[in-house]
Parts: structure tokens; sequence; C-alpha cells
């Protein structure tokens, strides 16, 4: 089949390589020239485990190519997918600018007979929308239908390959057929709905994975209080079926594209609506204080912040990924810095992306994490990267000016403190090694 994906972000980008990989001719198209020259020159612009091997490999097969040209990209194609983003707007709301201006490009190429879908994460109605533009420009005929991403960044690969299920929102004979055949090969659990539930499950599945973390960040709150451990508690509740494991890690609350922005469309989705989604404000709020618990740790272990010296063990809003959109680090670095502190900070991959977010002449930019702790009156982890739970803390230690870790992700193991004489600040578990007393006091 001839597919055409326009946007090259995570989910253009990964699925128009996916859709290849499955025998598919894939042509990617953006608007940014740039982007379009680094991936016909074999450059991946975003960090994806396995994604460079598998685009070139089918590159160099003749079943993916990249341009700009969308009406050229278009011409053979059976399916066009719409995967640009959809930011929010300074309500909460999604910026449906990019989908509605890419419905308007497909109008004007369009050239035969379509099925036009929308992969992008958009509000109810919004294929609606689409195929009224698309039929006001252009007479030839297509149909519309939403099929919503659920990949994950660090394992959009593989969730691709591999997707529990594969939402199709159809509301034609003809685009359903063609959809079935063309995500077939990617697994038998096609789900086929009508183009309005479709929408829906995208926003209710991200909106209720949110919730489940921020359910057990506040468990692990109170777990801090009444003395019980969270990851105890979070195990015992996910050998329940019906709870399931996963999603219950607690932390500093969940960050990135689509967590942040989707919880705060949906609220706005339902306020449209005349519905107070109270439920999931309460997420959203329980997230936004979430991350402040490492800030009040540092308080209580170092009483004054100023001038300070607090290092900063990852970046980016999760491992495997150099995306910082909406990283909790963003909040607790500019709190540091309010509060006086000089955070000597430190990535395995997004540092860069970090810096261009973020760059204040306070920030020390460091190499590895035992750089950023020298001589730091505290460190915090803030992303579990597997380096991170590998490190010598003994080492550590003795280059730092005293020895506290807060680790925001409990990702320090019993094992790695044994021997050191770390006050440790977990998240929702019982503190190690010196009792829960004011460090300042000691020194
Ligand atoms: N990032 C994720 O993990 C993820 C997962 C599931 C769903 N989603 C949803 O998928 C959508 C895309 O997300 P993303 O993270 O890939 O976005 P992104 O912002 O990283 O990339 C979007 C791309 O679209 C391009 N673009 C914009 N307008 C264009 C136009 N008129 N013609 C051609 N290209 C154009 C941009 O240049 C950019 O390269 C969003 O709605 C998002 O919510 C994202
Ligand atoms: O138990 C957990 C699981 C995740 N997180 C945090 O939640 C955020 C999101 O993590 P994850 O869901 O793994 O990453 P995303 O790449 O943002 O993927 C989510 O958002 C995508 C965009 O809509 C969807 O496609 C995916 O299905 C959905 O998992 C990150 O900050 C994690 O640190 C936790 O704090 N605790």
């Amino acid at each position: 089949m001839n597919v055409t994906v326009i946007g090259t972000g995570y989910v253009g980008l990964v699925s128009g390589v996916c859709y290849a990989e499955k025998g598919n001719h894939v042509i990617c198209v953006d608007k940014d020239v740039s982007k379009i020259e680094r991936l016909r020159s074999g450059e991946i612009p975003i960090y994806e485990p396995g994604l460079k091997e598998l685009a070139d490999s089918n590159t160099a097969a003749g079943r993916l190519s990249f341009t700009d040209d969308l009406t050229e990209a278009m011409v053979a194609a059976d399916v066009v997918i719409i995967a640009v983003g959809t930011p929010p707007l300074p309500n909460g709301e999604a910026d449906m600018r990019f989908v509605e201006l890419v419905a308007r490009e497909i109008g004007y190429a369009l050239n035969g007979y379509k099925v036009v879908v929308v992969k992008s994460t958009v509000p109810v109605g919004t294929n609606e929308r689409v195929r009224g533009i698309v039929a006001a420009i252009s007479d030839y005929p297509f149909d519309i239908a939403s099929v919503p991403e659920f990949l994950r960044e660090g394992s959009a690969v593989k969730d691709t390959l591999n997707p529990d299920r594969i939402v199709i929102g159809s509301e034609s004979t003809r685009a359903a057929e063609v959809l079935t055949r063309l995500h077939q090969p990617f697994t038998d659990q096609l789900i086929m709905t009508d183009i309005r539930s479709a929408e829906m499950i995208k926003y209710a599945s991200n909106a209720f994975l949110a919730t489940k973390i921020s359910f057990i960040n506040e468990i692990a709150n109170i777990c801090e209080k009444v003395g019980a451990d969270v990851t105890e508690v979070a195990h015992g509740m996910g050998l329940d079926r019906r709870i399931g494991s996963s999603f219950l890690r607690a932390g500093i609350g969940y960050g990135g594209s689509c967590f942040p922005k989707d919880t705060k469309a949906l609220i706005q989705i339902a306020g449209n609506v005349e519905y107070d989604f109270k439920l999931l404000k309460s997420v959203v709020e329980v997230n936004q204080h979430q991350r402040y618990g490492v800030i009040d740790k540092l308080k209580r272990a170092l009483g004054s912040m100023h001038g300070r010296r607090v290092a900063i063990w990852g970046l980016a809003f999760k491992p495997e990924t150099d995306d910082v959109r909406e990283a909790p680090a963003i909040e607790i670095i500019e709190s540091l810095l309010a509060l006086g502190a000089i955070p000597r900070v430190t990535d395995p991959i997004a540092v860069e992306n970090f810096r261009s977010l973020l760059n204040h002449p306070s920030i020390e930019w460091c190499d590895s994490a035992l750089d950023a702790a020298k001589q730091c009156d505290a460190v915090c982890l803030l992303t579990e990267w597997e380096d991170y739970a590998k490190l010598d803390l003994k080492e550590v230690e003795r280059v730092m000016a005293s020895p506290i870790l807060i680790d925001g992700r409990n990702a320090i193991s019993k094992e790695q403190l044994e021997g050191t004489l770390f006050a440790y600040y977990p998240v929702g578990r019982p503190m190690m090694n010196i009792e829960d007393i004011a460090i300042h006091e000691l020194i």
C-alpha cells in the first residue's frame, strides 16, 4: 500500500518507518525543510532506540523516503496520515492550527480517492472538521478516519510494532477495509469503532494513566507520613488483575509532551460541554504539586538553600529519550534558582534540549553524574536512567560536600547505599542510613 505521513515528529517518523517495515511504500512529509534534509542524509532528529536501524534498512530497500512537497508525496497515496503537533493553547485547549492547515493542503493536493487518517491527538469532532475543510476545497472522493497513536517515547518502535491494540474510527466500509489491511500485520487486536469514540479513547486512555500516577503519588505522600513503603504497596495492589501493576511508580509526577497537555485538553473538552471533570482537575493539581516534594526535602535537609550547590541527575521527562517537554526538572531547577541555589545539571542525552529551554547563567552544565556531584551539598535524581542505578555511591560521596541524596524516582537500591553515609530521601518510602533530622544542624 502507498502511505503518506504528514509530520515527522515522534509519531509521524516512528509510524512511517514502521508502516514501511511492514512492506508498505511510505513517504514522510514535513514542512521543516532542514529536518527533511537531515532525514534524507540518514540522520534521525530524535533519540529513539532502534529507529535509525529500521529507517536505514527501509530507505535502502526503497520503501521509505522523505520530502517537503506534500502534493508530490500524495500523488500515489492510498492512505494519507496526519501526524502533526497539537500543542496546548494558554487555556489548555489543543491548538488545531497545524491540523487545519494540513487539511487544507490535503484538499488542494487530492487527485483521487484516498483515506485521510487523523493520527494526531485531537478533540472529539476534529475529524469531522477535517472532512469539512477537505470537502470544501476538493471534489475528489475521500474518507476520513481516526487512528489514534499510543506509542511511548523511548520504546516507540517496540510499541508500534507490538501494540496492545489499534483503534480505527471510521464510518465508511471502504476506509475500514483499507485500514484493516494496513494495520492487520501489526496485531489482531483491531478495534473498529465510530470516529468520535476513537477520538475519545485516546484522551480517556492518557487521562486514566495520568490518574494512576497521581493516585500512587498521593499514596506515596501518605506512606511518608505513616511509615509505609509505597513500592511495597504498589506491588501488593498491582497483583490484583483488576488494578494492574503498570503506571504505579511513585515519583515526582508525570511530564512529557502528552500527559500534561492531554489531561488539560480533556478538562477543556469537558468544560466546553458544561461538564466539570473534577477528578481529572485533581489529577493535574496533584501532579503539579508532586515535583516540589524534591524542594521540600532539600529544605528539610539543608535549611537555607542560598548558595547551596545541588546536583541534578536527569533532565529528560523519562529515561531513553532526549525530550524535555514539560519535564519536572524544569520547575525544580527554576525553584532552585529562585532560592539562590546553584544547580549542577547532567543528563546522558537531554542536556542540549534542556539548555535551549532554560539557559540560566547560574546553571552549571556537567558531563556526568560524578562531575555534577562535585562539591555539592545534595544530589537530586530526577530521571531514572539505568546508569544512575549502577553508580558507585561511595565514589560519589567522596566528591560531595555533604552526602545527601534526594531520589525523585526511587531508582537507587539499598545495595548502592550500603557502606555510604548518604542521607537518602526516596519518595513514599522510609529514609535510609540516618535519622530524619536536619543535616545542616550536623555540619
Ligand atoms: N510524542 C508522542 O509520544 C506522542 C504519542 C502519541 C500521540 N501523540 C500525538 O501525535 C501528534 C504529533 O506529536 P509529535 O510529538 O510527533 O509532534 P512534534 O511536534 O514532535 O512533530 C510534529 C511535526 O509536524 C510538522 N508539521 C507541522 N505542520 C506541518 C505541515 N503543515 N506540513 C508538514 N509537516 C508539518 C512539524 O514540522 C513537526 O516536525 C500530537 O497530536 C501528539 O499529541 C504524540
Ligand atoms: O508509573 C509511572 C509511569 C510513568 N510515569 C511518568 O509519566 C510520564 C509519561 O510516561 P510514559 O507514559 O511512559 O511516556 P509517554 O511517552 O509520555 O507516553 C504516554 O503518552 C503518549 C502520548 O499520548 C501515549 O501515546 C502513551 O501511550 C502514553 O504512555 C513520564 O514523566 C514518567 O516518568 C510515572 O511517574 N510513573
